[in-house]
């Protein structure tokens, strides 16, 4: 149920091969893929080919966010690159319902994302068709920010809906994520943690997926 997603936004392209083998090593659940435009985020990172490229590297499903004006563009690409869940935000996908349905109907999970103004009342029509909605828990854009606090009240609201209405839906967070505050985000109810410099700046990157994991674990039992 809580599943460890390491950001590769935050890692030595140099040595990315290495690298992720070591979170999968460490016990990384998912694979996290950051994909940025320069639009709907302040930044560019890479795209399709390079994810394709990536897919060689480990079997670990790959949960690819899109930060991306329109993404509907271009699920086709990131379903042949090899992705197994792709997340939209909501802000970007005008007829987001379609965009949903288009990736759902390619037989992958589909994930929306709300950016931390974006409130969760944007998609309570839409919540039987999304397997996982993505909280930032930062503004889009850049690894190592500091977690908004405010998203508290966030997480805690979509937990309660979900499970409320016997929903089917993880919730992710993504921003922040550290080691003195992953059990805190459990308790708001997240059950999915991206986690990018926390793990990929850590000097044994094992090691440290390794302790990730360990704080989940631990507050299961
Ligand atoms: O989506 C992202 C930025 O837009 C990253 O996945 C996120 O910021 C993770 O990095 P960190 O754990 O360093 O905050």
């Amino acid at each position: 149920m809580y599943k460890i997603s390491p950001s590769i936004l935050s890692a030595d392209f140099s040595n990315i091969k290495e690298d992720i083998l070591k979170t999968v090593e460490g016990g990384a659940d998912y694979i996290h893929l950051d994909v940025m435009d320069g639009l709907f985020v302040p930044n560019i990172t890479f795209g399709a080919p390079v994810i394709k490229k990536l897919r060689k590297i480990t079997n670990k499903p790959f949960d690819v966010h899109l930060m991306i004006e329109k993404p509907e563009r271009f699920i086709e690409d990131f379903k042949d690159a090899g992705a197994d869940i792709i997340t939209v935000h909501q802000e970007a996908s005008i007829h987001l319902h379609r965009t949903i349905t288009q990736i759902k109907s390619l037989g992958l999970k589909a994930g929306v994302s709300l950016n931390p103004a974006t409130p969760i009342e944007t998609i309570k029509h839409l919540l039987n068709d999304i397997d996982m909605i993505l909280i930032m828990t930062v503004n889009p854009g850049f690894g190592g920010q500091g977690l908004i606090k405010e998203m508290k009240e966030k997480v805690m609201e979509l937990r309660a809906i979900i499970d409320d209405n016997n929903l089917d839906i993880d919730i992710q967070v993504d921003g922040g994520v550290k080691l003195d505050n992953i059990e805190e985000l459990k308790s708001w109810g997240a059950n999915i943690f991206v986690v990018g410099s926390g793990i990929f700046k850590a000097k044994d990157i094992e090691l440290e997926t390794k302790k990730y994991k360990q704080k989940l674990i631990q507050k299961d039992s």
